[in-house]
C-alpha cells in the first residue's frame, strides 16, 4: 500500500483575496483534476469543536445495542438514524460499520400521487433520548460544514472558469445536507475488510472528519493509496454532482474504508452536501481548454448519474439501505 500525500489546501487563502486567492485555486484546480481529494485546513473551525464530535460520536455506539436500536433507520422513510453493523450494503456486500444519520431537520411533506418519489427524504431526524446534547450540537455542526462546503463550491466555480456564484442558485435555502457519525469495528478475522465498499459519493461535496485511526483508502491511477488522518483537518472529495455539472472535467473519485485490525475501532464523521433535491445540476459551459479535458461524465451501468438532484440522492439511500427501501419504498416499480 502507497502512502499518498493528498494536497493541503488552506481556506483561509481563499479568504484572503489578491494572490493567496489565486495560488488557493491554483491548487484546488490541480489537486482536482488529479486525485479529487485534498486535505482542508484553515478551516475555521476548531480542534476543540472536532473533539467535541469524534466524543459524542464515542458516546452514542457506546449506548447499549437495544437504545441504539430504538432510533433505528429502518423505522424512518427518510434514511435518518441509526444502522446496525453490517445493515448497509456496497457493491451488493454488507459493510462492517454502524453508523448514526442525520440531514436537515424538516416537517414531513405531504405526499401527493404527483409528487417525485425522492419527496420523501424530507422529514424529520430520529435523536437518541440518552444524549440530549446530540441534537443541538451536530445540528450547528451540520451547518457549519454546509457553509464551508458553500464556499468551496464558490472556489470550484473560479476553477472551471464560471461566475463564482453559479452553484448558488441550486443551493439555495436548502441544500439537501446529510452527515453521519460512523465506528469502524476490528476485523474478527483477517480478511474481512469491507469497512465501506468502494463507492462515489452522489453529491457536490464530502467532508470527512477522521478520528486518529486510518482506512481511508483513494483509488487513483496507481491503484489505491491511504489517507491518514491530519489533525486539525476536513478529508475533501468531490461528489459525482460536480463530476455531472463539470461534464467529466472533475471527477467523483472512488474512495473505501478498510476495517482496522482486530482489537482496534475506527471512528469519522462524513458531510455531504448536494444541492437542493428539487434542483437540476447545470450543465456548466466550460471554456474550449477545460472542455477539451473533459471526457463527460463516467458511465457506469451498475451507477446511472443523474443530473436530477433528488433522483441521484435517493438512488444512493435506496441502495445502501434496502431495509429501509423493502420497509418503506416498495411501491417503487423502478428504484428512484
Ligand atoms: O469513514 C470515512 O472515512 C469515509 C466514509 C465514506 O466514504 C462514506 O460514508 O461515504
Ligand atoms: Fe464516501
Amino acid at each position: 500500500m502507497k502512502e499518498l500525500q493528498l494536497p493541503v489546501l488552506d481556506l483561509s487563502d481563499f479568504h484572503a483575496g489578491g494572490e493567496r486567492r489565486q495560488s488557493f485555486l491554483d491548487d484546488l484546480g490541480e489537486a482536482a483534476r488529479n486525485v479529487g481529494f485534498f486535505y482542508l485546513v484553515g478551516h475555521g473551525l476548531t480542534n476543540e469543536q472536532q473533539r467535541q464530535v469524534m466524543q459524542l460520536a464515542a458516546d452514542f455506539f457506546a449506548l447499549p445495542l437495544a437504545q441504539k436500536l430504538e432510533v433505528e433507520m429502518r423505522h424512518s422513510p427518510h434514511f435518518r438514524g441509526y444502522t446496525r453493523l453490517q445493515g448497509e450494503v456496497t457493491l451488493g456486500r454488507p459493510d462492517s460499520r454502524e453508523q448514526f444519520d442525520i440531514m436537515r431537520e424538516e416537517p414531513v411533506r405531504p405526499q401527493a400521487r404527483d409528487q417525485p418519489t425522492w419527496w420523501r427524504l424530507h422529514g424529520p431526524n430520529q435523536w437518541p433520548a440518552q444524549l440530549p446534547q446530540m441534537r443541538p450540537v451536530l445540528l450547528q455542526w451540520q451547518q457549519e460544514l454546509s457553509d464551508i462546503t458553500v464556499t468551496l463550491l464558490r472556489a470550484f466555480a473560479l476553477v472551471l472558469q464560471q461566475p463564482e456564484h453559479i452553484f448558488d442558485e441550486t443551493i439555495q435555502d436548502a441544500p439537501y445536507q446529510h452527515m453521519k457519525l460512523i465506528r469502524y469495528p476490528g476485523r474478527s478475522l483477517p480478511d474481512e475488510e469491507q469497512g465501506v465498499g468502494a463507492h462515489k459519493d452522489p453529491g457536490y461535496l464530502t467532508l470527512v472528519l477522521q478520528g486518529e485511526q486510518s482506512g481511508l483508502e483513494v483509488l487513483t491511477e496507481d491503484g489505491w493509496l491511504a489517507a491518514r488522518p491530519l489533525p486539525g483537518s476536513f478529508v475533501v472529495n468531490i461528489g459525482e454532482l460536480l463530476e455531472l455539472a463539470s461534464n467529466g472535467y472533475l471527477r467523483a473519485t472512488y474512495h473505501r474504508v478498510v476495517s482496522p485490525p482486530a482489537g482496534i475501532e475506527r471512528l469519522s464523521c462524513a458531510f455531504f452536501m448536494a444541492a437542493r433535491l428539487d434542483a437540476t445540476v447545470p450543465l456548466l459551459p466550460l471554456p474550449s481548454h477545460l472542455a477539451e479535458l473533459a471526457k463527460g461524465p463516467a458511465s457506469d451501468p451498475l451507477n446511472p448519474l443523474f443530473y436530477q438532484v433528488g433522483q441521484n440522492v435517493l438512488k444512493g439511500r435506496l441502495r445502501s439501505h434496502p431495509d429501509v427501501a423493502q420497509a418503506h419504498y416498495r411501491d417503487l416499480a423502478v428504484p428512484a
